[in-house]
C-alpha cells in the first residue's frame, strides 16, 4: 500500500491565500498520516508560516480546505481541542504568571493533563510563579511547546520550534516530539530551516518554495531513490558507464570517482562490475545531499532553496 492511501490525519487540499494582492500559497495540497511526523522546509518568505496558520483556522484559505482527522477545520472547536499549536512567536500575557496562564488552558482544552504539565516543567526546569515579562525567548518558547503537549494534542503544529533553544534543550524538544508520537500516536506537522534536525525526526518531508510545493516525499522514499556509489578502475573511468541514464553526477577525486545514482542502483552497480573495478562500494547520503541533486535535476539550486 502507498503512503498516499493511507487515512489522512491532516490533508491540505488545493489551499490557496492572498495578503494583500498577493497569492502567498498557490494550490498547496499536502497528506500527513497519523502517527507521522511531517518536516516543512523552505526558504525565508517561501510561505511556511502562511501555510500553517492556514492549516490552524488562524487565515481563512480563499480557495481549498483543510481536513483534519478528516473534519473541516474552520471554526471547529471539537478539533481544535485536540489541535496543539505552537507558533513562530510567542504571545503570552506578559505579566500573568506562568501558573495563571495555565488557568487558561484548563478552562479551553477538556483533555488538559495536569500530570503531563507537572513532569514537563521538571524537565525544561521551568517555575510556575515566575512572570511571562521575566522569561527568555527560549523559556517562552520552551513553554509554549509544553502548553500544547499538556493539551494531549492528536495533532501537534511547530512552527520553528527549535529556533533560539539552546543545542541541550534542541536535543530535548526533538526527543520529546518523537517519544510523544511513539506513545500517543500524534501526528506532527514541524516547520524548519534544518534539514539535519528534520532528517533525525521527519518520516516525510515537504519543500514549499515561491508558495508552491515543490517536492513531497517520505525520507525512506527519497534515501532509497538517490544513493552513491564510490568506485576506482586501474585505468581511466570506462566511457560506457557515463552514458548509463541512471547516473545523476560523476564527481572524481585523484582515483577515486563518486556516482550519484537515481532510481536504478543495480543497473549502474552491473555496468560498473563489468568493467573490473579495484574498489565498489555504496555510501549512504544525508537528505540535504539527496534534495541538492535531485531538486538540480527538476533546474533548481537547492542550496538557494534550504538552510
Ligand atoms: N500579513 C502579511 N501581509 C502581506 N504579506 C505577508 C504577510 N505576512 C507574510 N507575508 C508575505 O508572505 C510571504 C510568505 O511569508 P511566510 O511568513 O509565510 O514565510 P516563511 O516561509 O514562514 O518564512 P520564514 O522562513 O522567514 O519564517 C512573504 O513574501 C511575506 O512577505
Amino acid at each position: 500500500m502507498k503512503w498516499r492511501d493511507l487515512i489522512a490525519m491532516i490533508e491540505i487540499k488545493d489551499l490557496n491565500k492572498y495578503l494583500g494582492k498577493d497569492k502567498i500559497l498557490d494550490d498547496i495540497n499536502i497528506h500527513v498520516n497519523k502517527g507521522s511526523i511531517y518536516g516543512l522546509i523552505g526558504p525565508n518568505g517561501a510561505g511556511k508560516t502562511t501555510l500553517i496558520k492556514n492549516l490552524v483556522d488562524i487565515y481563512k484559505p480563499e480557495k481549498g480546505e483543510v481536513l483534519i482527522s478528516g473534519e473541516n477545520i474552520k471554526d471547529n472547536a471539537k478539533i481544535k481541542s485536540r489541535l496543539g499549536y505552537v507558533s513562530d512567536y510567542q504571545y503570552f500575557y506578559p505579566s500573568f504568571k506562568i501558573h495563571e496562564i495555565v488557568e487558561f488552558y484548563k478552562d479551553a482544552y477538556p483533555f488538559w493533563s495536569d500530570e503531563r504539565y507537572i513532569q514537563l516543567m521538571k524537565l525544561f526546569k521551568l517555575d510556575g510563579n515566575k512572570k511571562i515579562k521575566y522569561l527568555s525567548k527560549g523559556m517562552k518558547t520552551q513553554l509554549a511547546i509544553l502548553l500544547s503537549l499538556s493539551i494531549m494534542p492528536n495533532v501537534l503544529i511547530l512552527d520553528e520550534p527549535t529556533s533560539g533553544l539552546d543545542p541541550v534543550v534542541k536535543q530535548k524538544v526533538l526527543n520529546l516530539i518523537v517519544d510523544e508520537v511513539s506513545a500517543n500516536e500524534t501526528t506532527v506537522l514541524i516547520s524548519s530551516h534544518n534539514l539535519g534536525q528534520l532528517e533525525q525526526i521527519c518520516d516525510h518531508i515537504g519543500i514549499i518554495h515561491e508558495g508552491k510545493m515543490l517536492l513531497e516525499d517520505s525520507v525512506e522514499n527519497l534515501k532509497s531513490n538517490v544513493r552513491k556509489i564510490q568506485v576506482a578502475f586501474k585505468g581511466e573511468f570506462p566511457e560506457e558507464i557515463k552514458s548509463n541514464e541512471h547516473i545523476l553526477k560523476i564527481e572524481t577525486i585523484g582515483k577515486i570517482h563518486q556516482i550519484v545514482v537515481k532510481d536504478n542502483l543495480e543497473t549502474v552497480i552491473d555496468a560498473i562490475k563489468k568493467c573490473n573495478p579495484i574498489l565498489l562500494e555504496t555510501i549512504d547520503m544525508s537528505l540535504e545531499e539527496i534534495f541538492i541533486y535531485k531538486m538540480g535535476v527538476e533546474g533548481y539550486d537547492f542550496t538557494d532553496i534550504a538552510i
